[in-house]
């Protein structure tokens, strides 16, 4: 196999690190050559030290110069060039040196980089679910429109993407999204309301970055993913169904016109999904645990209870609506998580906060950047407004 480069966007993270674990066990000739991370200096001087990458982002100069004071306390051999802010992110997006780019910083700000590393024609392997949701025409034009591959490395889509393999697209009638229902699956609405952010924090099955759990927790991350699926596929809302399955043993399904269902099963561990983006088409072993379904035993499924999980109904409706109004149901669902981890507000209100400031958007067309970014901060705003009157009204901090 030829060397691959990799750049990692966000390599401080749960899925950043655990794309190096996947380089380590690859070994040769996966390189890593350029690495982005936003402030922890201290987690990312190791890696530098560890894998010595050529070019390395971070947010700001101050955390440029911690970097490299901890580089030296390391006693690292050489000092990489070091970038800061977008321009630095994208700089990482784009290195020549790399033919693989890992797109895993959380949130609207991997959008411009993980667009720009298409434009380049690289193989983009996206974790970074909100890009494709905020700007999915403009992502899927640019990897067609430039050779590049877009591979999800999100489980389910994952997943997809190897049960459509083998099949045609008229062969598929739809794409079953499975979700492990969250903390609160069981929960009754008074006890969401109450939901202190440590629990909602204890996901079922997936240990990850906080933004991504509080997600889970609400369903919106399987609404991100419905979208998500839409970009990747092509299917439509109709053909895109979300079946709760609280063991996260398949990780989704696709349904054929003749009735049968093809799944993708697998442990609880990205490092499969990340594999196989970084070594696709071919596979190769994996030192991870096999999946033991003996000692499992029973896999379960329901119907997901759209009535207390309102972002569910929130996300078809984005889909189904299009233009910007997915970036601003993003950028407004980003703003009450962080309120939320904050203790601002509740659990339930972030579902309140996102409805709210997409029935005050005037949606537009979302075919030009500058538009998807305007809406973007519109979007902030308007929520940040929304959460300041929920703090008002109840007095500072949420759960009761
Ligand atoms: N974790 C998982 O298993 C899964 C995650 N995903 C998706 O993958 C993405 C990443 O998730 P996860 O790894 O859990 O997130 P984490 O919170 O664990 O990591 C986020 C990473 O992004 C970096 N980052 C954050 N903000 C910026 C910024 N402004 N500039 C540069 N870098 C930044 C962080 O740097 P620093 O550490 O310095 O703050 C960190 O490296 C999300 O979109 C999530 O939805 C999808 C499926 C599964
Ligand atoms: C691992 C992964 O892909 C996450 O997005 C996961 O899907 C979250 O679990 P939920 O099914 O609870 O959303
Ligand atoms: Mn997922």
């Amino acid at each position: 196999m030829k060397i691959k480069g990799i750049a990692i966007l966000g390599s401080t993270g749960s899925i950043g690190c655990n794309t190096l674990r996947v380089i380590d066990s690859l070994g040769d000739p996966f390189r890593v050559v350029a690495l982005a991370a936003k402030q922890n200096a201290a987690k990312l001087a190791e890696q530098v030290a560890r894998y010595r990458p050529t070019l390395v982002s971070v947010a700001s100069e101050s955390c440029a110069d911690d970097l490299r004071a901890r580089l030296r306390e390391l006693g690292a051999p050489a000092i990489p060039r070091i970038v800061v802010g977008e321009e630095g992110l994208i700089e990482v997006a784009t290195c020549e040196r790399a033919s693989c780019v890992v797109s895993a910083t959380v949130g609207a700000v991997g959008l411009v980089p993980t667009l720009r590393a298409l434009e380049a024609g690289k193989r983009v392997a996206l974790a970074n679910k909100e890009a494709l949701v905020m700007a999915g025409e403009l992502m899927t034009r640019a990897a067609q429109k430039n050779g590049a591959e877009l591979l999800p490395i999100d489980s389910e889509h994952n997943a997809l993407h190897q049960c459509l393999r083998g099949e045609t697209r008229a062969e598929v009638r739809r794409l079953i999204l499975t979700a492990s229902g969250g903390p609160f699956r069981n929960c009754n609405r008074a006890a969401m309301e109450r939901a202190t952010v440590e629990e909602a924090m204890r996901h079922p099955t997936w240990n990850m970055g906080a933004k991504v759990t509080i997600d889970s927790a609400t369903l919106m991350n399987k609404g991100l993913e419905v979208i998500e699926a839409h970009w990747l596929f092509g299917f439509e809302a109709d053909q895109i169904s979300i079946l709760i399955h609280p063991e996260s043993v398949v990780h989704s399904m696709i349904e054929l016109i003749d009735g049968s269902i093809i799944a993708q099963m697998g442990i609880t561990d990205m490092r499969h999904a990340i594999q196989y983006a970084l070594t696709y088409p071919q596979r190769l072993p994996s030192p991870l645990p096999r999946l033991d379904l003996a000692r499992i035993g029973a896999l379960h499924f329901e119907p997901p209870d759209t009535g207390r999980f309102r972002c569910l109904e929130l996300a078809y409706r984005a889909l189904r609506k299009g233009g910007t109004l997915p970036a601003v149901m993003n950028a407004a669902n980003e703003e009450a998580v962080n309120a939320f981890l904050a203790g601002r507000i509740r659990l339930t209100d972030i579902a309140r906060v996102v409805e709210s400031v997409m029935d005050k958007h005037v949606q537009g067309p979302a075919s030009a950047l500058e538009k998807i970014l305007k809406a973007d901060a519109w979007a902030r705003h308007a929520a940040a407004s929304e959460i300041a009157a929920l703090v008002a009204e109840r007095g500072s901090v949420a759960p009761v």
